[in-house]
C-alpha cells in the first residue's frame, strides 16, 4: 500500500517508543531540529564528543562554502570562476523542467515530479507547441542509450512519494552472548621460545593473551586437533600461528627449505592469504631457517612454482589455487605436512570449495605424518561439523561465549520446514563494544541516503559500504567519486574499491592504501568480510543485507576489533524489515537509526541547498521540506551523471541487473524476506541513478511482479520454486534459471575468483559447471 510522503516523513520523525535507543547514542545524538537550529544560532555550546566531530566538519565546510546569505554576495574560489555553472548545477532539476524531454516511467505510474519542491520558473511552465513531440524525441534517445550527453535534460520524479510504508521496528528483548576478550595472563607464563614471546611483545605489541588464544594455545601445544569458535577480532589467527611456530621451530634437527611443506594453512580470500603471511613473517624473525610462503589466485603461476620449487615450509593460500598446484606442479609434496590449519573454514564451504578441499584433503592423507588439524571461524556452523567430522581426530571445541540457553532464542522466529534455516539457529557472540544500527528506506531512496550518510561520516572516519555484486560495487565508486568529490566542501573525501573481479596487483594496492589511511571509504563486495584486519575502521555499512546472519556477523566484525569501538548500519527497505527478526533469532540485536537523521545531514552545508525556500524557517515541517529538497538536488546530480553519457548509463544498467541477480541468489529460507517478488524494478532503478527500469524488466515483472496474487505463485512458493517467471528471470540475470543453490555457489565463487580463470581446470571446472546448471534447470522446469 502506498502513503502519502507527508505521513511517511512524520513518521520518521516521531520518537520511537519501541526501538529506544542504547543511552549512549541518545547522550551523542542531538536532533535534528536541534542540529539544523544550533546551525542557525552559530551556537558553540552543547554538542557532546561525536556532535563535536560533526560540528567540526560543519565549520570546515563552512569556511570553505558561502553561507546562505553570502551565497550569492561571496563565493568560493570554485564557484567564483564558474558562478553560471554553479547555480546551473543548484537547480538543475528546475533546468530538468525546462527542456522537460522526457517523462520518467515513474510519472507514467503516478509518481508525481519535485514541482512541489522546486518550482520551476515561470517560462518553463509554458507550453511549448512542441512539447509533446520533445517529450517523445526525448524518450526515444534516452532509450538509445543516454545519446544527448552531458545534457542533463530530465526531470527528478519526486522521492518521496508514493513509497511503501516505513513499517514500525518491533525489536525483540535479545539476550546477546558475550564473551570477554582479554584475560590477565601473559604470552611470557606460556610455555614458547623467550625469542617468540619477545617478538610478540616488540615486533607484534602484544603481550597480553586474549580468551581465545588462553584456551587454544595450550590445547594444540599438548598435540590435540581443534574447533575453534569466537568473535570477531578476538585474536584467533595468533591463537594457531603462536603454537604452530614453537612447534617448528622446536623440530631437531633443524626445519630446512628442502622440507617443504610443514604447515598448510588454508584461507577463503587472497587478501587474508597475505594478512596471514605476513603475521608468520613477524613471528618467524627469530627463525630465519623457516620459510613461509603464499600461493593465491591472481598471482603468476610460474613464479610460484619456482617458489615451491625453492621450498616453503608454512605454506599459506587459497584453497582453488592450491588445487592447481597440486595438479600441476611436481614439486608440491605433503610428505611432511604435520599442520592444517582451516581459517574461516565455513566460508570456504560456503564458496562451494568443498571439492577443492576434498582435494586437498585426499593429497595430505595419502601421504604424510600424523597431522594436527585446526578448524576456525567466529561463526561455526553444522557444515563446518561435518567438515570437522571428516578431517578431525577427537577434536577439542573451543568456544568462548558459553553455550546460549534455548531461553536466550527470542524473537520472532518463522517456522519452516527448510533445513538450512533449522542448521543455522546458532547464537553468534558480536563485540561487545560494537553498536548496530539499521535504517529502513524506501528503494527510490537508498542512493541519496547512503551518500547522506557518507557526507557525514567520511571525513574523520574510516567506513566500509558492502555491497552485493562487482558490478555495483564499481558503479558507486564512480558515481561517488564524480559526484560526490566535486563540491569543494569535501576535499578530502576519497573512494576505494574491491572486489573478486578487480585485477590482482589493483587488489593488493587497495588493500594496502586503505589500510594505511586514516579516513576514507572502501566500497566492497563480500571479498573484504572475512578475517581482514583493517585499522581504525570506525562504521560499516551493509548497503545490501547479507545472505545470512553469519555473513551479517563477519561484515560488522571488521570494525570494533580486538575490544575496539565501532559502529554498523544496516539498509533495509519496508519489505525487508523481517531481517531484524531473522538476526534476533540469532541474538543479534540492532537499534533502529532514523531516515530522516541520516538525511538531514545534508543539511550540515550548502553543497546541495536547492531553491532554499524554506530555509528561513526553523518548524521541524520545513526542515523536513528542506531536506527534501536537497535530497531530491543530490538525486538529480546523481541521475545526471548516469544519463550523461552511454557509457555511465550502462554502467548503473548493469550494476542494477547484477543488484537484481543476487537478489535472486537468497537462500530458500530468506525468501519470505529477500524475494525479487517483492521489488518495485523502477525504484530500485532508481537507487542506481536511473530513470526508469530498463527495457523489458519493469514491463516483464510488471504484470506478474509486485503485488499480484496468484494461485500458481502460492503453489510454486510451497514447493520452494521461484514464483518469477523463467521469463523474466531470463532477462534480469541474462542466463536460464537454475538451482538457488548453484546461482548461489556460481556467484560466490565468481567473486572469489581464485585465479584459475586462465587455466585448463578452469576451463574444465566452468564447462562442468555449465553442465550441472543445465541439468539444473531442465530439472526444475
Ligand atoms: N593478545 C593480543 N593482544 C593485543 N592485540 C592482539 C592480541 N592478539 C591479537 N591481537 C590483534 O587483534 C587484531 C585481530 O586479530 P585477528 O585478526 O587474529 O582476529 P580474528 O579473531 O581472527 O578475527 P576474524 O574473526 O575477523 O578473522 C589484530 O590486529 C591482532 O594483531
Amino acid at each position: 500500500m502506498m502513503s502519502p510522503a507527508d505521513e511517511q516523513l512524520s513518521l520518521n520523525l516521531c520518537t520511537d517508543v519501541s526501538s529506544p535507543r542504547p543511552p549512549s547514542s541518545r547522550r551523542k545524538h542531538l536532533t535534528t531540529q536541534q542540529r539544523w537550529a544550533s546551525k542557525k544560532r552559530g551556537d558553540k555550546k552543547s554538542f557532546t564528543s561525536s556532535e563535536d566531530q560533526t560540528r567540526f566538519s560543519f565549520k570546515q565546510r563552512k569556511q570553505k562554502l558561502p553561507s546562505t546569505e553570502e551565497g550569492a554576495a561571496a563565493p568560493s574560489a570554485d564557484f567564483q570562476k564558474k558562478p553560471k555553472a554553479e547555480k546551473k548545477r543548484k537547480f538543475s532539476s528546475v533546468e530538468h523542467k525546462s527542456q522537460d524531454f522526457a517523462p520518467a516511467e515513474e510519472e507514467k505510474e503516478g509518481a508525481v515530479s519535485s514541482e512541489d519542491l522546486q518550482a520551476p520558473p515561470r517560462k518553463v511552465r509554458e507550453k511549448s507547441p512542441q512539447k509533446k513531440e520533445r517529450k517523445i524525441e526525448g524518450k526515444k534517445k534516452e532509450k538509445d542509450g543516454g545519446k544527448e550527453a552531458g545534457h542533463g535534460s530530465f526531470k527528478t520524479s519526486s522521492l518521496f512519494k508514493h513509497n511503501p510504508d516505513i513499517p514500525d521496528i518491533h525489536r525483540a528483548a535479545v539476550c546477546q552472548l558475550k564473551e570477554k576478550i582479554f584475560t590477565s595472563d601473559s604470552f611470557s607464563e606460556l610455555d614458547l621460545h623467550p625469542h617468540l614471546v619477545a617478538t610478540l611483545n616488540k615486533v607484534l605489541n602484544v603481550s597480553t593473551l586474549t580468551s581465545v588464544q588462553k584456551q587454544t594455545i595450550p590445547v594444540l601445544q599438548s598435540g590435540r586437533d581443534a574447533l575453534v569458535r569466537s568473535q570477531t577480532g578476538s585474536g584467533k589467527t595468533l591463537s594457531y600461528a603462536v603454537p604452530l611456530v614453537q612447534s617448528l621451530q622446536s623440530i631437531q634437527p633443524k626445519v630446512s627449505r628442502s622440507d617443504g611443506p610443514l604447515a598448510l594453512v588454508i584461507v577463503p580470500t587472497r587478501e587474508l592469504a597475505v594478512q596471514t603471511f605476513q603475521i608468520f613473517q613477524k613471528l618467524l624473525k627469530p627463525f630465519t631457517w623457516i620459510v613461509p610462503g603464499v600461493l593465491m589466485g591472481g598471482e603468476k603461476r610460474k613464479a610460484e612454482k619456482a617458489r615451491i620449487r625453492k621450498g616453503i615450509n608454512i605454506l599459506v593460500s587459497t584453497p582453488g589455487r592450491l588445487v592447481d598446484h597440486i595438479k600441476h606442479t611436481l614439486s608440491i609434496a605433503f610428505s611432511a605436512v604435520r599442520w592444517l590449519v582451516l581459517d574461516e573454514a565455513d566460508r570456504t564451504l560456503d564458496l562451494g570449495f568443498d571439492k577443492d578441499l576434498t582435494v586437498i584433503l585426499n593429497s595430505l592423507n595419502s601421504t604424510g605424518p600424523a597431522r594436527q588439524n585446526v578448524l576456525l571461524s567466529a561463526t561455526l556452523t553444522l557444515g563446518v561439523s561435518r567438515l570437522a567430522d571428516v578431517c578431525l581426530k577427537d577434536p577439542v571445541s573451543i568456544q568462548v561465549s558459553g553455550p546460549s540457553s534455548s531461553s536466550d532464542h527470542t524473537g520472532s522466529s518463522h517456522v519452516t520446514s527448510d533445513t538450512e534455516a533449522a542448521n543455522t539457529s546458532e547464537s553468534f557472540a558480536v563485540p561487545e563494544a560494537l553498536r548496530q544500527f539499521a535504517v529502513v528506506v524506501p528503494s527510490k531512496i537508498r542512493l541519496v541516503c547512503l551518500a547522506a550518510f557518507v557526507l557525514d561520516k567520511c571525513k574523520d572516519n574510516k567506513v566500509i559500504v558492502f555491497v552485493s555484486s562487482c558490478e555495483a560495487v564499481e558503479f558507486l565508486h564512480s558515481l561517488f567519486t564524480s559526484v560526490l568529490t566535486r563540491p569543494a566542501a569535501y576535499p578530502r573525501l576519497s573512494f576505494q574499491r574491491l572486489h573478486g573481479n578487480m585485477k590482482q596487483e589493483e587488489r593488493s594496492e587497495v588493500f594496502q592504501l586503505f589500510s594505511a589511511s586514516q579516513s576514507g571509504v572502501l566500497l566492497c563486495t563480500d571479498v573484504a568480510a572475512r578475517g581482514l584486519d583493517l585499522p581504525l575502521v570506525t562504521w560499516i555499512v551493509q548497503y545490501t543485507p547479507p545472505s545470512s546472519a553469519a555473513e551479517y556477523v563477519h561484515r560488522v566484525g571488521r570494525t570494533a576489533r580486538i575490544g575496539g569501538r565501532g559502529s554498523s548500519l544496516l539498509f533495509l527497505t519496508p519489505a525487508e524489515t523481517a531481517f531484524i527478526s531473522e538476526l534476533a533469532n540469532h541474538n543479534i540485536s540492532l537499534s533502529e537509526m532514523k531516515l530522516q537523521e541520516i538525511l538531514s545531514c545534508l543539511m550540515l552545508d550548502d553543497t546541495y541547498r536547492g531553491r532554499g525556500k524554506y530555509y528561513s524557517k526553523t518548524s521541524s515541517k520545513a526542515l523536513e521540506q528542506e531536506v527534501r529538497e536537497r535530497a531530491t538536488v543530490l538525486q538529480t546530480e546523481f541521475e545526471n551523471f548516469v544519463h550523461s553519457d552511454a557509457q555511465s548509463l550502462q554502467a548503473a544498467k548493469k550494476a542494477l541487473q547484477s543488484y537484481l541477480r543476487a537478489y535472486t541468489t537468497y537462500p530458500a529460507h530468506l525468501k519470505h524476506i529477500f524475494h525479487i517478488r517483492f521489488l518495485h524494478l523502477g525504484h530500485a532503478a532508481k537507487s542506481f541513478g536511473l530513470r526508469d527500469a530498463p527495457g523489458g524488466l519493469s514491463s516483464a515483472l510488471g504484470s506478474k511482479g509486485p503485488g499480484t496474487k496468484g494461485k500458481n505463485k502460492n503453489v510454486a512458493r510451497k514447493q520452494g520454486k521461484s514464483p518469477v517467471p523463467n521469463r523474466v528471470q531470463k532477462q534480469i540475470t541474462g542466463k536460464k534459471r537454475f538451482f538457488s543453490g548453484q546461482r548461489e555457489a556460481g556467484m560466490l565463487r565468481s567473486e572469489f575468483s581464485n585465479g584459475l580463470e586462465g587455466g585448463d581446470s578452469s576451463k574444465k571446472r566452468k564447462k562442468k559447471r555449465k553442465k550441472e546448471e543445465l541439468s539444473g534447470s531442465q530439472e526444475e522446469e
